[in-house]
């Protein structure tokens, strides 16, 4: 096993505004290299957790080191110089051109600022570099941001919904330059309360539900943990329906209901197969098929997968 550390190490953080619990004994750690994601819903505690890894607030309790680095301690000034961060609202300066702010972000951070074109055109700005910010739309802020956290080419990248006001060509093209970002050898965290959005694109999730953790793993963990009924949906001829749930008679664990032509069987996962061959066998009597698989909100956040498509 590699004796290199974590990126990040978060043991048994909790954190306490007040009377209000933002985070309640959270552990887990994140691999150098990895692309990570940290869902929940509004309020499940994802900016708080970000602010206290990048050292900004201190927990209540437990412990948070960054490549092995406490962040309440003295070296962790080295460690954050590496860090790229672009918080949920990006404010910025809209006086300033898209390159003047980028510029003036490069020199708070003591980089150079002869990156910055190829920055803007990494993210798809280039083409509005001399425009001031005030004319900008959000998803072209949220481009800016991008850039400024990729500054100085950080080693560890946190991006608190990052995708928010991102129309969906566009959040392509940001996953796709994260990905490249990644394979140039960046760890990156990323927030979303869009679970559908990240699960297929994120190495390792984090699920935060009011200040705790709720599930973690890869997408395929995850998905084994619970286990939940797939849902068919059948176009069948009302004449043919009687029959076809007489063929089904002997199968365990259905659940069928008719309504018109359309069938639903709630099918257990264990059963699908069968059911699929019983269905393939009735060719004649089904006309179209359509298999649901339960999505992941549906099995830890309880969104019933209206919210993910919601947005
Ligand atoms: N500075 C603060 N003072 C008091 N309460 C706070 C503070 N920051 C966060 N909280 C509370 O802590 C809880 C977690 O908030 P947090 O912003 O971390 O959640 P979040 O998952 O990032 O939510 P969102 O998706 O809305 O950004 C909430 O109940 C919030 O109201």
């Amino acid at each position: 096993m590699s004796n290199k550390p974590k990126a990040i190490e978060v043991a048994h953080v909790s954190k306490h505004y007040g009377q209000i619990e933002a985070l309640n004994d959270v552990s887990l750690a994140v691999a150098p290299g990895e692309m990570f994601g940290l869902i929940g819903p509004n309020g499940a505690g994802k900016s708080t957790l970000f602010k206290m890894m990048l050292g900004l607030a201190a927990p209540s309790a437990g412990e948070i080191r960054v490549h092995g680095v406490r962040i309440d301690g003295r070296d962790f000034r080295q460690v954050r110089r590496r860090i790229g961060y672009l918080p949920e609202s990006f404010v910025t300066y809209d006086n300033l051109t898209g390159l003047e702010v980028l510029h003036l972000f490069a020199d708070l951070k003591q980089v150079g600022r002869d990156s910055c074109g190829a920055l803007l055109e990494r993210v798809g700005l280039s083409g509005a570099a001399g425009r001031r910010v005030r004319g900008y739309s959000k998803g072209m802020r949220q481009r800016l941001g991008f850039a400024q956290a990729l500054l100085g080419k950080p080693d560890l990248i946190f991006l608190d919904e990052p995708t928010n006001g991102l129309d969906p060509q566009g959040i392509h093209d940001f996953y796709q330059t994260l990905r490249e970002v990644q394979g140039e050898g960046a760890t990156i965290i990323i927030t979303s309360h869009i679970l559908a959005e990240i699960q297929e694109r994120v190495d390792h999730l984090v699920i935060l539900q009011s200040g705790r953790i709720a599930a973690q793993g890869t997408l395929a963990q995850l998905r084994a943990q619970r286990v939940m009924p797939s849902l068919l949906e059948l176009t069948v001829a009302a004449a043919r329906q009687a029959p076809l749930r007489a063929a089904l008679a002997g199968m365990d664990g259905l659940d069928i209901a008719m309504h018109g032509d359309n069938v639903r069987i709630s099918c257990p996962p264990a059963q699908k197969v069968a059911l699929l061959a019983a269905l393939f066998a009735e060719q004649g009597t089904v006309q179209h098929i359509t298999i649901h698989e339960p999505s992941l909100e549906d099995l830890f956040l309880g969104y019933g997968g209206r919210h993910a498509q919601a947005h």
